[in-house]
């Protein structure tokens, strides 16, 4: 028997990591009113229990869904990543079971380039060695090793979203900016892109990183890249913790070779703020150690909660896929008057014309019809009388190669 449209009452959100209020007001005011809430990301096993009957989760960075949650996850329609690093989640996996994964890659960033520019200047001037001494009881009243931003030069790694709007905010305070990318970038102001890792590190006074979780970036940042910096110089990291050898920077700390360092997050996290935090860069004062709160701001939580529950409401209300970051995008119209089939189906040879097949041999009118493929799936979208979904619905779900379909009334 094929699935059926569920009514809104019967789909279940599971918001994990204290998701802000705002994405709980959207899902209600869109008509979805079976939502669970928890504060902290979930133990592996209570995650696969609550998840097993959900159709919808919302996660930050902390929730892994690895391929052993998603088997348990058998209702799972879509995952939202109410952040923007998806590295947290098995794409492929999602992906193979025809699970849409969306993320917010605009709301906080300008939340993480605010805190990067506050850690430049305090770190230059040597404000987080001299203010953990004043808590100590120690006044160390000194012009030595303290320095103005002004003119200083900035190595910005990963120029994306958060490293152009850093190195514009740097450059209105008078830093040079300086960045470098896998990909060729257009250079904001008068930034300027420089070839090689190498390079960027041995000529920058302050070094931001801002790249996402992948093999290439994993310890990017080791004992040989720390060696390029200039002695005394910063570095920054609001990305991924796996980015920065931590042991290898705190050698150069210890040496003196590295003059501070600016550090949101870490190779490994507390689970919840319950948990104590583990570091070998808490015996140094001249770093500031954040508690991943990079793009933790008021402004910034309460735009990604609405940003990313309203694509899961559009989702689930009309298939829209637009901007998920492992699905075809395909970006639809209302349907009134229509009902509406979902399928998505393993990208294989012949899987189309098996689609079509079924709708000229049971004389199907179909009102209109999107489709969008990536390598892994494709995602067609039929409209249809209503009075032939159902007969459609259970003969594509039978096609070969069909990872899932629904309908939407
Ligand atoms: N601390 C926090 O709370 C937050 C951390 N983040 C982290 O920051 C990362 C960056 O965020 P966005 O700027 O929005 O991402 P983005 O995707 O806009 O930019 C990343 C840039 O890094 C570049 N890149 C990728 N691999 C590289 C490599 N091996 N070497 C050099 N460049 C490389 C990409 O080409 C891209 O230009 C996210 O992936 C996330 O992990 C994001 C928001 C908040
Ligand atoms: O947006 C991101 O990638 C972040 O790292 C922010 O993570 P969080 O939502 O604060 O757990």
């Amino acid at each position: 028997m094929a699935p059926k449209s569920l009514e809104k009452s019967k789909i279940k959100f599971l918001l994990l990591e204290g998701v802000h209020p705002s994405a709980v007001e959207m899902l209600r005011s869109a008509g979805y009113e079976n939502i669970e809430l928890h504060q902290k990301a979930l133990p592996a096993e209570d995650l696969k229990a609550a998840i097993a009957n959900a159709h919808f989760v919302g996660i930050r960075s902390r929730t892994q869904l690895t391929e052993d949650v998603f088997a348990a996850a058998r209702k799972l329609v879509a995952v939202g990543c109410f952040c923007i690093g998806t590295n947290q989640v098995d794409l492929a996996a999602a992906t193979r079971r025809g699970i849409a994964v969306f993320n917010a890659p605009f709301s906080n960033t300008r939340s993480v380039a605010e805190l990067v520019i506050a850690e430049a200047i305090l770190l230059l001037r040597g404000v987080a060695a001299k203010n953990a001494a004043a808590h100590r009881g120690e006044w160390q009243k000194s012009a030595t090793a303290s320095y103005e931003i002004r003119g200083k030069r900035l190595g910005i790694v990963g120029y994306g979203n958060i490293g152009m709007q850093l190195g514009v905010i740097a450059e209105g305070l008078g830093m040079q900016v300086q960045f470098c990318d896998v990909v060729s970038k257009l250079p904001l102001g008068n930034a300027r892109q420089i070839p090689g890792l190498d390079q960027l590190l041995a000529q920058s006074d302050v070094v931001s990183l801002h790249v996402p979780e992948t093999k290439a970036t994993r310890n990017m940042m080791g004992a040989g890249q720390l060696a390029l910096m200039p002695r005394g110089s910063i570095l920054i990291n609001a990305s991924r913790g796996s980015v920065v050898d931590i042991d290898a920077l705190a050698a150069n700390l210890e040496s003196g070779h590295i003059g501070g360092a600016g550090i949101d997050v870490f190779p490994v996290e507390p689970r919840s703020n319950d948990d104590e935090f583990l570091s070998p860069l808490r015996a140094f004062d001249n770093t500031i150690l954040t508690p991943h709160i990079g793009g933790s701001t008021v402004e910034a939580q309460a735009n990604i909660g609405m940003e990313v529950a309203e694509k899961l409401a559009h989702y689930s209300d009309n298939g829209t896929s637009t901007s998920s970051v492992n699905f075809p995008e395909v970006a639809l119209p209302e349907h009134e008057g229509s009902h509406r089939l979902l399928h998505i189906h393993h990208n294989v040879p012949g899987i189309m014309s098996a689609i079509n097949r079924v709708f000229s041999e049971y004389d199907v009118n179909v009102s209109a019809q999107f489709l969008q493929t990536n390598e892994a799936i494709g995602y067609v979208v039929i409209d249809v009388d209503a009075e032939y979904s159902d007969l459609a619905l259970e003969k594509l779900t039978n096609i070969d190669g069909t990872i899932r379909s629904r309908v939407l009334f």
